[in-house]
């Protein structure tokens, strides 16, 4: 499994582009019947995707975990962004159609991802922290999440936050995940954007039309740089960064944190006025 290493802010001033892709940028999750997961070293999160098409894919432990199978110490959470599929925990199956998710607590011994169907397989994107004590596995479609309408359309930015896991939604140790999608004609996530020191987040963004792509916004807020996103590419917020996009059309992203607490309101919000 990949190992991405933390970055200290006053190092990140002299990144080139190149640096910024490598150590923030993760591709290349979305391959047919496999499973690819990146361990990071911001609060030990793996973020990946597993992809089954032809065949289910079990979800078994990495060397790096130094574990039984990968949730005898974590737990997880699911989010399918492409075809309908299923995921199997412990011998109990949940159907995930698109944007549903899936919590899977600690101890929970044998996952396994399907597809419902060969010709419109499902994209798990899965983000897992470590986990000190088991919380029920738990289903949540896109119908039952919490909804926040944010932004507008005079400022470009106009999108519904669905919230799965959370203080006030589906319980666990650390986990915090949800989705954000824009509207038609809004091409900001996030603006005006926020730090939260006490949490690292980490963002998948899909549903970016071919051809188009997502300015990932991050940095100090006097320091600012830029990733190019592609679909299906996930990128790393630091604790001491900013997170904030806007794309050549609009597009969706799954935002997913580890950390300090579990609520979702908890943000340091930066003014527009002194982002440099
Ligand atoms: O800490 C929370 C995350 O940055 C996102 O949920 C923000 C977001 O989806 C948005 O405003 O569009
Ligand atoms: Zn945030």
């Amino acid at each position: 499994m990949k190992v991405i290493h933390s970055v200290h802010p006053d190092d990140f001033k002299i990144y080139q582009t190149e640096l910024i892709r490598e150590r923030f940028l993760l591709e290349n999750l979305v391959q047919p019947n496999r499973i690819n997961c990146v361990y990071t070293h911001y609060d030990r999160v793996i973020a990946g995707v597993a992809h089954p098409v032809t065949q289910p894919l079990t979800l078994n432990t990495y060397d790096n975990l130094k574990a039984e199978y990968f949730l005898e110490r974590r737990e997880i959470g699911i989010i399918n962004v492409a075809g309908d599929g299923e995921v199997t925990a412990d011998g109990i199956v949940y159907k995930l159609n698109k944007l549903d998710c899936l919590y899977i607590g600690k101890g929970v011994k044998q996952v396994t991802f399907s597809a419902a169907n060969v010709a419109e397989p499902p994209v798990f994107y899965l983000l897992s922290t470590p986990a000190h004590k088991n919380y029920p596995t738990s289903l949540m479609t896109i119908n039952d999440a919490e909804k926040v309408n944010a932004g507008g359309d005079d400022t470009a930015n106009k999108r519904t936050i669905n919230k799965y896991i959370h203080k006030a939604g589906i319980a666990s140790c650390q986990l915090v995940m949800g989705l954000t999608i824009l509207h038609t004609g809004s091409v900001w996530n996030t603006m005006p954007p926020h730090v939260h020191d006490r949490r690292m987040e980490a963002y998948f963004y899909f549903d970016i039309p071919a051809g188009q792509k997502v300015f990932h916004l991050m940095g100090e807020e006097t320091q600012s740089r830029h990733i190019l996103i592609d679909n299906y590419n996930a990128v790393i917020s630091p604790p001491w960064s900013m997170h904030s996009g806007a794309g050549t059309s609009n597009y969706s992203f799954i935002w997913g944190m580890g950390g300090e607490n579990l609520d979702y309101t908890d943000m340091d919000a930066i003014k527009i006025e002194n982002i440099r």
